[in-house]
């Protein structure tokens, strides 16, 4: 790259400073010069100042040509220059605050900032203008004000700064802006359907659920795999645009009530720094609802939907008739509870299967789909299949492992217990779940030590795997009587079969 030096910036700076001077000297003049002879003027000086002026300037306006949002190279370029400007600019301003604690501070307007990119000097600047307004009734505050950066440069550098400069400056302007965001939990809420503004919408509130990878218990290798997952698919732009398959990945996490698949959730928002959609089925009352809701999404975020099971009649008709019986016996309260909303809503589970895969290519990516079940065995095949739902997760019983991060959770004890190979005996029979596991290590009153939280929960999983015992007990007294029966009507059992193999009588 050819660069200026000596005698020639020299020069350069002297014709700067004199078109400044002339330019000044022009403000004051224009209001008493004809307005023909205006214009002449101005043509001529512009032409000239371009053919001598050695600087390159790239204005970004915040609002661009009719629309009503800020454009989104502003706001990348603002966040990229918080960063810059906090080191460096003498007036800052307070913009926007992190996590309700902590003030993001961002150059203030008409100041400039520069920086070295790649040993060139570049120049921000920060424009705010204020345009008379001669409505007195008007609240559109863009009719009134107008802000830009200018990026400034000599154009000598073109190339490199609207190449790798600006692609720079847009991706870690990005990465700070995911950095620096409120992140949200959106939750859509009951709506009207012939009113667009009583519709269904999402509302949000501030994510701030503690859950972390760290603090949730299960199996460590599975838990490693599904954060290396979640890793490799948020690094995953160029592979998925490579492949011709859009950004998305879908979760299904199944198994009992209480085995963390709501925290796990939690967590995976956490760990990845991404908003939430918890989007409530019952409450959407079609599909052209659930479409314009899913469209409304933005990228780096988690969609949940719980209990796909119990949302809505998703298992297709087929099965509906077969296991109706079924459901109603498991879940008699989620049932009653939602067969009014059922009756109500229309989402269909191709509806909900068309927007599942045809959403993503038409608006970008990054996202991650979650379904939720306690009851995988019930979802029709093509919901879960693989392509919909990349990965299959099940949230189980208790483990030891699992167990041990409890106690450090809950009881703050890192070591080993004495009562600790109890414990992993009884979890090896018991089928316990995470959540009734800490429930029995929350210190209940002051007299509460770990013993005491350990001795409660053997006494409860002793108890357990009596009932456990109880229980098959029972089932197999009853196959016993069945069996019985079979023999007495002349078919022939297990039993006997394995008799006369040990009696060495063969065919
Ligand atoms: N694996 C786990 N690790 C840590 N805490 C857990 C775990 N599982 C459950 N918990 C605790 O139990 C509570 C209930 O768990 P959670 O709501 O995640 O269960 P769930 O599987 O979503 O249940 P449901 O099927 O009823 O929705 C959580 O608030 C959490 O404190
Ligand atoms: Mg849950």
């Amino acid at each position: 790259m050819k660069k200026v030096g000596g005698p020639a910036v020299e020069m350069l700076t002297n014709i700067t400073t004199t078109l400044g001077g002339l330019m000044l000297a022009w403000t004051m003049l224009k209001p008493y010069i004809p307005s023909q002879l205006r214009s002449q003027i101005e043509t001529y000086v512009r032409r000239l100042i371009n053919y001598t002026y050695p600087y390159l300037h790239i204005k970004f306006a915040e609002f661009s040509g009719e629309s009503l949002e800020p454009s989104e190279a502003y706001k990348i370029i603002q966040s990229y220059l918080m960063g810059t400007s906090t080191a460096t600019a003498k007036r800052l301003k307070a913009d926007t605050v992190k996590d309700a604690s902590s003030l993001v501070l961002t150059m203030d307007e008409n100041e400039e900032i520069t920086e070295v990119f790649e040993g060139v000097k570049v120049k921000w600047t920060s424009l705010h203008v204020s345009i008379d307004n001669n409505n007195p009734f008007s609240f559109n505050r863009r009719s009134d004000e107008r802000r830009y950066f200018t990026l400034t440069v000599h154009l000598n550098h073109r190339e490199l700064i609207t190449g790798r400069y600006i692609k720079h400056v847009l991706d870690k302007g990005k990465a700070i802006a995911a950095c620096n965001r409120q992140r949200k939990i959106y939750m859509n809420t009951p709506g009207n359907t012939w009113d667009y503004y009583k519709a269904t919408k999402w509302k949000n509130a501030v994510f701030e659920h503690p859950a972390k990878f760290e603090t949730l218990a299960m199996d460590p290798a599975k838990k490693a795999e599904i954060m290396k997952d979640l890793e490799e698919f948020t690094k995953g732009k160029e592979y998925y645009t490579r492949i011709g398959k859009a950004w998305k990945r879908g979760y299904l996490l199944y198994g009992p009530p209480g085995t963390g698949k709501s925290t796990m959730i939690a967590a995976m928002a956490n760990f990845l720094n991404y908003d939430v959609y918890d989007l409530e089925l019952t409450t959407v009352k079609d599909n052209s609802e659930l479409r314009r809701l899913l469209i409304e999404t933005t990228g780096k975020s988690i969609i949940v939907i719980e209990d796909i099971d119990c949302s809505l009649d998703l298992t297709g008709q087929r099965k509906k008739k077969e296991e109706k019986k079924d459901d109603d016996d498991d879940h008699p309260v989620k049932n009653l509870a939602n067969d009014e909303e059922r009756r109500q809503s229309k989402v269909t589970l191709s509806g909900l299967l068309n927007f599942i895969d045809g959403i993503w290519s038409a608006c970008g990516g990054e996202r991650i789909i979650v379904f939720t079940t306690n009851h995988v065995e019930k979802l029709d095949p093509a919901l879960i299949r693989r392509g919909r739902m990349d990965k299959r997760i099940e949230m189980s019983y208790c483990c030891f492992e699992a167990f041990k991060l409890l106690v450090k959770n809950y009881l703050n004890l890192e070591d080993a217990h004495k009562l600790f190979p109890r414990v992993r005996d009884l979890l090896a029979v018991a089928k316990m779940t995470p959540a009734d596991v800490a429930e029995n290590l929350l210190l209940k009153s002051p007299e509460d030590d770990v013993e005491v939280c350990l001795n409660n929960l053997i006494a409860e999983l002793e108890s357990k795997v009596k009932e456990d015992e109880e229980a098959r007990a029972k089932v197999a007294a009853a196959e016993g009587v069945q069996e019985e029966s079979k023999d007495e009507n002349g078919i022939g059992n297990s039993k006997d079969a394995t008799a006369s193999g040990a009696n060495g009588v063969g065919f």
